[in-house]
């Protein structure tokens, strides 16, 4: 088998003293869109924020595409592919749609170019009319459809996104599931964390699924969807 494009290997994390993470082990391969699943409060936020270099683990590691990120400065993570979109839509309110792209221009670290403003404004046309407006004049969908587009702007090897359905209304989130669709059938490799698995469901090609800190579950999305012990267990559906 390849090497996977994202690892997480023994990682223990902690806020302080309290540990939050215990030994977790997450594989993401090439083009795999996999879900994070777990309750409130189960570690899928703090998983993300290890990945991105903000909590590092004190033990174990991040690898992405077989070399060892872990440690470094989340700037630094985020310049070696990785594109994180945290569960707080940080966009620049005072700058327009398309300033907001163009500042997260990079090219990827093998100097790929895939993402274009051109190509954003074809996966995002919404964004395309209405690329002059303020950013802090979009929706909550919008702003969420926006600081995606930012993260690809960066051309990352991986996608992580924190929870891109919350506080959003079932037609905004049918939008946004239907976008990522669009992403996993581009070939973008997608770590999604969420907390309403069908969502989820639909979307992702595996699952994982986390519960107080530690994994319980892995497989495609269609074991899990069977797997009634496990969704109803870890899930609460
Ligand atoms: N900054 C922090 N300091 C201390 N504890 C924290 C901090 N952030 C989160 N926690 C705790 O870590 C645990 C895991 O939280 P985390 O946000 O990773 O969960 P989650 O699965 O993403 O859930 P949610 O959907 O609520 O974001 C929770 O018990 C939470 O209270």
């Amino acid at each position: 088998m390849s090497t996977p494009m994202l690892e997480v290997r023994g990682a223990d994390v902690y806020y302080g003293a309290s540990q939050i993470l215990f030994n977790l082990d997450l594989t993401v391969e090439k083009g795999q869109t996999m879900a994070l699943l777990g309750r409130n409060g189960a570690g899928k936020s703090t998983t993300f924020k290890a990945i991105a270099g903000l909590v590092p683990p004190r033990r174990g590691e991040v690898r992405l595409s077989g070399e060892t990120v872990s440690g470094r400065a989340p700037y630094r993570i985020a310049r070696a592919g990785i594109g994180y979109v945290p569960e707080d839509r940080q966009v620049f309110p005072e700058h327009s749609v398309e300033d907001n792209l163009i500042v997260a221009m990079k090219r990827g670290r093998r100097g790929e170019a895939y993402w274009t403003l051109t190509r954003i404004y074809e996966v995002f046309p919404i964004l395309a009319g209405m690329r002059t407006r303020h950013a802090g004049r979009l929706s909550g969908g919008e702003q969420q459809m926006l600081t995606i587009a930012r993260a690809l702007m960066g051309n990352p090897d991986v996608l992580l996104l924190d929870e891109p359905s919350e506080g959003l209304a079932p037609i905004i989130v049918q939008a946004i599931g239907g976008l990522i669709r669009t992403l996993r059938g581009m070939g973008v490799t997608i770590l999604l964390a969420e907390q309403n698995m069908h969502f989820c469901l639909d979307i992702a090609t595996h699952a994982t699924v986390v519960d107080k800190g530690q994994v319980v579950y892995r497989a495609p999305v269609a074991e899990l969807r069977g797997n009634t012990a496990i969704t109803q267990r870890y899930l609460a559906v």
